[in-house]
């Protein structure tokens, strides 16, 4: 049978590779912005690489054929439903506030999802140069060679990766130091954070670190990483532990079920509105 989604994944490829390269050669000033917050960062080059990349993906495949939910395009108003559809998600700049800074981690994150689920994912670690990528059945690659998260089942013996996101209410912050406080004394061998989510998915498909955990993140963050991870032999869940909602804006990604149980144990959960919540009037 002919394979219907390979020709998409390929040009997702391509998509992203040239998006990151837009994003490399940067503009000489970087003109930021702010969204939800004051520490949310957007600047002109994520809406000018998400332009980009949409009308590729429209040139490619018909300017209706599938739908698309993009991180500036919903910044701006779009709706951002997942439905049965095949449905382009992207984060055309993942880690603004590392780009802002010049903090190397800078990913273009491009997934696909039909009946709601992720078909294929790309993440290109543009700074590193790293080309991840994954469809489902068919493993996760690094650069074409495959990946595989980590064997450890010793928590004591393992990273873990969390983020502060971009929500300072003290309430929140309190919630997320004292989780990483927790975590950090089980003990376990380290905390880190790369400032960005599809990169540190990536982190742990390849088994650099057993887990990355977050409250807050967006789907277009983590849409891609979600099937890198997976086909990489690791695990989603919801921080309650229950069964992972990539519109639900939390996330446990991990090597297996039991580290993934354990930082589940410390997490300190705290409301965040999904990401298909219909908009306020
Ligand atoms: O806004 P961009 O696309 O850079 O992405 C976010 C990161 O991916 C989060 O992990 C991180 O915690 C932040 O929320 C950050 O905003
Ligand atoms: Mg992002």
């Amino acid at each position: 049978m002919e394979d219907p989604w390979q020709k998409a994944y390929d040009f997702a490829v391509a998509v992203a590779r040239k998006a990151g390269e837009i994003r490399k050669a940067g503009e000489s000033e970087i003109r930021v912005m702010t969204k939800s917050s004051t520490v949310d960062l957007v600047t002109k080059t994520d809406e000018r690489v998400e332009k980009i990349i949409i009308s590729s993906l429209k040139e490619e495949f018909g300017e209706d054929a599938h739908c698309f939910i993009g991180e500036e395009s919903v910044a701006k108003g779009e709706p951002c439903v997942l439905s049965d559809k095949p449905t382009w998600i992207i984060d055309p700049v993942d880690g603004t506030t590392n780009f802002v800074h010049g903090f190397p981690f800078v990913a273009v994150s491009i997934a696909f999802a039909v009946n709601k689920e992720v078909e294929f994912g790309v993440v290109y670690s543009c700074l590193e140069d790293k080309m991840y990528k994954a469809r489902k059945g068919k493993g996760a690659f690094c650069d074409d060679e495959p990946i595989q998260v980590s064997d450890m089942k010793d928590i004591n013996k393992s990273i873990i990766i969390s983020e502060h996101g971009t929500d300072r209410s003290p309430e929140k912050v309190t919630k997320i130091f004292s989780t990483m406080q927790k975590i950090l004394c089980i003990p376990v061998h380290g905390l880190r954070g790369s400032g960005t989510a599809a990169t540190n998915m990536c982190l742990v498909a390849t088994g650099a670190v057993e887990a990355f955990f977050e409250i807050g993140i967006h789907c277009w963050d983590i849409a891609a990483g979600v099937i890198i991870v997976k086909e990489a032999g690791g695990i989603l869940l919801d921080v309650d532990g229950g069964p992972f909602d990539l519109m639900s804006r939390r996330m446990v990604s991990a090597n297996n079920e039991l580290i993934a149980k354990r930082i589940i144990k410390e997490i300190e959960i705290f409301p965040v509105g999904r990401d298909d919540a219909p908009a306020e009037k």
